[in-house]
């Protein structure tokens, strides 16, 4: 699971709940580096595993139209920097532009292993390699930043290309039933992660709505897998799948139309 900094429950608190959990913590950058090195500690001492940084948000720089806001008493008790206000304004106007110079940085100051978070390029990806990055996580915020982004299912194959397996790749971003799954893993992912379908399970049945939401993703992968000859995740190869323009390729359209009403 990876927890996500605008939470209004504090990450050790998160921690106590889950101890034998496997938690990552995810980190907008903001300046000066002395806040993000405090928060960074703090991570590190609660046990979290991994930072997650997210490189696709910049400072309320958004062009969707969700008009989407956080209950007036939500409290901001995981950001590195103390909130002046209450919106969910105030706290985005925090994130600073994340640089090069900075993935290098957060390298250097703390052992856990480092994951870049919002990659949708190959350029980027060879680019995060390069900087020592620990995975390269492939995701458009849920297409929640900026709209006419690509689907992320479609930018993976060039990003695992560039990557080559000298780190790992998640990909999240649009995955809503088993068979999603098995096409990220098919072209390359080790892990998809959720966003919107744990918060409705949540909305719906609590704790018990998200596990329900698990299961029916696991059911179906299995039922995917079963149903392709699959025994073990490791075997779901690119193989199993192909593009839509495949299928193009093997009938053009004209070639329907000749056929049958020509
Ligand atoms: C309500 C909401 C809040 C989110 N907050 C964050 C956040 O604080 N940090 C972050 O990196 N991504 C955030 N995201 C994006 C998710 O981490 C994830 O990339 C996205 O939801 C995946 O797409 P999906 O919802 O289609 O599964 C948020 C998404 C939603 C729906």
């Amino acid at each position: 699971m990876i927890l996500s900094e605008v939470t209004g429950t504090p990450l050790e608190e998160v921690d106590r709940a889950v101890p034998h959990g496997h938690r990552w913590m995810q980190a907008y950058m903001v300046k000066p580096r002395s806040d993000m090195l405090r928060h960074i500690r703090r991570v590190e001492a609660a046990g979290y595993k991994a930072i997650v940084l997210t490189i696709d948000e910049v400072a309320l720089r958004r062009i969707t139209y969700s008009n989407f806001e956080y209950p007036a008493s939500f409290d901001y008790v995981n950001v590195p920097r103390p909130v002046i206000g209450g919106s969910v304004g105030d706290v985005e106007n925090q994130i600073d532009t994340v640089t090069w110079d900075d993935v290098d940085w957060l390298k250097n100051v703390t052992r856990l292993p480092i994951i870049l978070k919002g990659i949708l390029t190959p350029e980027d990806a060879e680019l995060a390699v390069r900087h020592g990055v620990d995975g390269v996580y492939v995701s458009n915020h849920g297409g929640r930043t900026l709209d006419g982004t690509t689907a992320t299912i479609n930018a993976l194959w060039d990003v695992v290309r560039a990557v080559k397996g000298r780190c790992e790749i998640y990909l999240d971003g649009g995955i809503r039933n088993g068979r999603d799954v098995y096409t990220a893993l098919a072209l390359g992912a080790q892990a998809v992660f959720i966003g919107r379908p744990a918060i409705y399970g949540l909305a719906t049945n609590g704790s018990q709505g998200v596990q329900d939401v698990l299961d029916i993703l696991t059911n179906e992968l299995e039922s995917t897998m079963a149903l392709t000859g699959v025994t073990r995740v490791c075997d779901i190869s690119p193989s199993y799948v192909v593009k839509q323009s495949y299928y193009e390729n093997q009938f053009p359209s004209n070639r329907f139309s000749a056929k049958f009403f020509g």
